[in-house]
């Protein structure tokens, strides 16, 4: 522990709390602390509302959705007849453009004063224990939370920075669509960002070092990549871009490692995100600027009693979601603190981020949805657990084939077999996102399968995959079903 005692009087400090970066995860903070009555001020160098809002989740989605609504009525006869005319795209843009707030934060200032944080403009930077220096001015504080959030890694390629690529940002606030699109990294970004833009009318090129979101089941990647075949995407597996170039004209051209060269109007690099820890003043405290922040599951960073950090920037799990939940229990755990009450800190205890470890929930809002939470069967295999898998194809579920003429998907289930509870499902499908919770609460639950058994779907809902996932774990044979 640092030599600062968390418990000292708050009154010597000029707040309870600062929050630096007013991104989704230090809004809650904030939020959860000032609702136990702290004194909070939270500091932003840019755009109230963080990544998230204005770059990020909101912009994304709003450039996905209307492609997908028309996708889904050209799977409905009576419902594609009434198509008559190609997406409008200027409709869809000034759609993004008010989800992302047209880049301004009024509303989101206003909401912070409506809750009684005092705002800090400016760039926040830890300058000792407790102080921390935005321009000319300090301030102290009984605790900070670091919510500072990530940034884009690049890839070392030959010539890329002078080409000037888009990144995300200027991907989700593209104010024209590039007729021909090349996207290198084919992580969750770079795969929805393909969709967003063919379904709006670019020719995407997406390369790839391996397969499509590697990190779930393997049969994921699999349907994106038909997916993304059929919507006209060029999705190259296995290559490596080792130039880049842009030309007089603006024409990019990206050489694989094969010698073949590719050319686009546009070239887009989602290539992963780092903790945006660099400049904070880490130094200053003797912590490495370039490791990962280690925190315990209040939050609290490794060797301090006043120092946290939620969100993107302590990379556990780099979602909005899980930041928020992060910052609610942060919040929660730095007022019972300030207070001198006991903290609930067992197992799913109101001040640790238990489910950080057990229960993420990810969805990627492509076309088809993946939903998936806490473990991948290889994830749970690795680890020497003794699970059981069970699995089923989602279209042959009476309120699947319902809702979409064609409609494919999988679904699976990871069971630990030790205490018969779920420990980690993945839905591939059209609308799958929706089925996601209830997975999220059997894990986070540990409901038992027998107890599962008696969670009756309605009929006809996509929802009956539960029930066929569950007959599938009852009456098939283990070692077939898991395929172990
Ligand atoms: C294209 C894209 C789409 C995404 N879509 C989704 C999605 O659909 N769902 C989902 O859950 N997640 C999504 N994510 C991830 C999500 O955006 C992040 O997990 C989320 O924004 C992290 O929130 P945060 O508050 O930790 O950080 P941020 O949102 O990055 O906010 C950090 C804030 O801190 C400020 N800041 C940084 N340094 C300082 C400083 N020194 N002083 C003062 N202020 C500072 C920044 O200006 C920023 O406002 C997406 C990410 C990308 C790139
Ligand atoms: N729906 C969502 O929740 C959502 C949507 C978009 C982004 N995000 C989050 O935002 C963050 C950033 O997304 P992302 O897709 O950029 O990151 P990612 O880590 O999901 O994927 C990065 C991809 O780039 C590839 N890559 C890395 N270096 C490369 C190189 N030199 N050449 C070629 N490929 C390379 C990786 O193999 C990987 O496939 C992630 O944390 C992600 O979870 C979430």
């Amino acid at each position: 522990m640092n030599e600062s005692a968390h418990s000292s009087s708050s009154e010597e400090y000029d707040f309870d709390l600062i929050v630096i970066g007013a991104g989704p995860a230090g809004e809650n903070a904030a939020d959860y602390a000032v609702k136990h009555g702290l004194r909070v001020a939270i500091v932003e160098s840019e755009l109230v509302g963080g990544e998230c809002s204005y770059w990020a989740c909101m912009p994304s989605k709003a450039l996905l959705r209307s492609g997908q609504a028309l996708n889904a009525a050209r799977r409905l006869p009576g419902a594609k007849q009434a198509i008559t005319s190609p997406i409008n795209v200027e409709q869809v843009l000034a759609r993004r453009d008010s989800f992302a707030g047209d880049w301004d934060d009024s509303g989101q200032t206003g909401w912070l004063d409506s809750a009684g944080i005092e705002l800090i403009r400016g760039r926040g930077e830890l300058v000792g224990a407790h102080l921390v220096q935005v321009g000319q001015a300090q301030y102290s504080a009984l605790a900070v939370v670091l919510a500072t959030g990530s940034v884009p890694a690049l890839p070392n390629i030959e010539g890329l920075v002078q080409a000037k690529p888009w990144g995300t940002r200027e991907a989700t606030a593209a104010k024209e669509i590039p007729a021909r699109l090349i996207i290198i990294g084919a992580g969750v970004a770079g795969t929805e960002l393909a969709f967003a833009f063919s379904s709006l009318g670019s020719q995407v090129t997406m390369l790839s070092r391996g397969s499509l979101v590697s990190r779930e089941e393997p049969f994921v990647g699999k349907y994106l990549a038909k997916a993304l075949e059929v919507a006209g995407v060029q999705f190259l597996q296995g290559v490596t871009p080792d130039r880049v170039d842009r030309d007089a004209e603006g024409v990019v051209s990206v050489r694989l490692g094969d010698g073949r060269q590719i050319f686009a109007d546009q070239v887009l690099v989602s290539t992963g995100r780092r903790a945006n820890t660099a400049n904070l003043g880490l130094a200053a405290l003797n912590l490495d600027p370039t490791a990962k922040l280690s925190v315990d599951d209040t939050m609290l960073v490794e060797g301090f009693d006043w120092l946290y950090a939620v969100g993107d920037v302590n990379s556990r799990a780099a979602l909005t979601h899980q930041g928020k939940y992060q910052a609610r229990i942060a919040g929660e755990a730095i007022a019972a603190r300030r207070n001198g009450e006991q903290l609930s800190e067992r197992q799913w205890g109101s001040h640790v981020a238990s489910a950080d470890h057990v229960a993420v929930p990810r969805v990627i809002f492509s076309d088809p949805q993946v939903a998936a939470v806490g473990m991948t069967e290889a994830e749970a295999r690795a680890k020497k657990l003794n699970i059981r898998c069970v699995e089923y194809e989602l279209g042959a579920v009476a309120g699947a084939s319902l809702h979409a003429d064609g409609y494919q998907g999988h679904a699976k289930l990871v069971v630990e077999q030790n205490r018969q509870v779920v420990i980690g499902a993945t839905f591939v499908g059209q609308d799958v996102a929706e089925l996601l919770h209830a997975a999220t609460i059997a894990i986070v639950g540990e409901v038992a399968m027998d107890r599962l058994w008696h969670a009756v779907p309605a009929y006809p809902t996509i929802s009956e995959i539960w029930l066929r996932l569950l007959e599938e774990y009852h009456f098939a044979t283990p070692n077939v079903a898991s395929g172990s």
